[in-house]
């Protein structure tokens, strides 16, 4: 039995690969058409096939070859300004490729399938925590080309008998604690990301998108997911599915919120650095606050994250932006 991780060589996808590598698991195949995603981010004992995942003969072979019983699908395009000022973008690479994706996957047999889904599903809650029995009502185009492959894979797998788990991942953050990979894209647009690399003085300043939400200190909140406890979720997942478990769709959060501008202060008193933060007019898309019910995969899964520590999350980051930044240099 081998899993299949589409986008394996990105920020998360990368991560599931290592956690499955650490449990043991020896046959993992990675899909990936690197355009955000790096060769490199993958440990050497993992197949990478290059290829889109709408390529259906390329995708089916790969099934067939490695005997995939189990398909993580992580491949997307995830930035929520850029789904806004192109949308129908989003809707090919994240709605259209996902359908022709689950459409081999149902063809092959796959019999699992897990799926990166968002918090941006839920918009702009009236309720924080958000529980996964909120009503949807995504007020972007990356939510809804998430949520409309939700349904895709929900339907699909009524019709034709495979079993799911949906993650609805809230903001990820941090790196491997062991510093093997890490959110390495360049131009990257994540609060943290940013907020490090200023610290780090590879940016001049950072840019505070609003300052006049209805929230405690005006900035908007989000509750940070450290990278390597949500690979977890995706492994415990993995083995619910495989041992019989039934479908789910499960938020990946811990139920606490950070404003952003708690979060560049835990950056500069982590870093030591200050750095210049610029007031600014709010950014498209943004809803004020989204924190997770958290409770749920807790229960059904028995998720227990290790690193729900913004220090900590704030301290991987560095130390991965540094070491990346030397990479890029040498
Ligand atoms: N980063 C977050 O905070 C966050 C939050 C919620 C959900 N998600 C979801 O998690 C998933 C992974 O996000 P990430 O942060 O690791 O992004 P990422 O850009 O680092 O990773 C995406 C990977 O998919 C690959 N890819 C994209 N389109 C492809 C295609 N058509 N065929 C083959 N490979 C393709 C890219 O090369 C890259 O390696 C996405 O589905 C995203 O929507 C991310
Ligand atoms: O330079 C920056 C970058 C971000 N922000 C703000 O910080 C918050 C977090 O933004 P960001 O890190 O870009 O994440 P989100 O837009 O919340 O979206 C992330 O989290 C969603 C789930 O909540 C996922 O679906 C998306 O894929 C993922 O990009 C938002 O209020 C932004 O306006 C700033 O003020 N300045």
């Amino acid at each position: 039995m081998a899993v299949l991780v589409t986008g394996g060589a990105g920020y998360i996808g990368s991560h599931m690969v290592l956690a499955l590598i650490d449990a043991g698991h020896d046959d993992v195949v990675v899909i990936d058409d690197l355009s955000t995603g790096f060769d490199w981010a993958l440990p050497p004992e993992v197949t990478l096939v290059i290829g889109d995942v709408a390529d259906q003969e390329l995708v089916a072979r790969t099934i067939r070859e490695h005997k995939i019983d189990a398909l993580a699908h992580f491949a997307a395009r995830i930035v929520v300004p850029d789904s806004v000022a192109d949308p129908l973008h989003y809707y090919l690479a994240n709605t259209v490729k996902t359908r022709a994706l689950i459409e081999t996957a149902v063809r092959e047999g796959v019999k699992h399938v897990i799926f990166s889904s968002t918090a941006a599903v839920y918009g702009e809650p009236e309720v924080v925590p958000v529980p996964e029995t909120l009503a949807t009502n995504p007020i972007n185009p990356y939510g809804r080309s998430k949520l409309m492959s939700e349904w895709m894979i929900a339907d699909a797998a009524k019709a034709h008998g495979f079993s799911y788990v949906i993650l609805r991942y809230f903001n990820v953050a941090g790196a491997d604690p062991r510093g093997r990979s890490g959110q390495s894209t360049p131009n990257a647009t994540h609060l943290i990301k940013v907020a490090t690399q200023a610290a780090l003085g590879q940016r001049t300043h950072l840019e505070v998108f609003g300052t006049d939400y209805p929230t405690p200190d005006g900035s908007c909140l989000r509750d940070y997911i450290q990278v390597s406890d949500l690979a977890e979720a995706h492994l415990v997942a993995l083995n619910h599915l495989r041992n019989g478990g039934e479908s789910l769709t499960l938020n990946c959060g811990y139920g606490r919120g950070y404003s952003v501008l708690e979060v560049v202060e835990v950056v500069k008193r982590v870093s030591g650095k200050d750095f210049e933060v610029r007031l600014s007019l709010r950014r498209a898309g943004d809803p004020a606050q989204i924190i997770a019910g958290a409770d749920r995969i807790r229960n059904e899964l028995g998720w227990t994250p290790k690193h729900d520590d913004l220090d900590g999350i704030v301290r991987q980051a560095l130390a991965w932006e540094d070491a990346l930044g030397k990479r890029n240099r040498r």
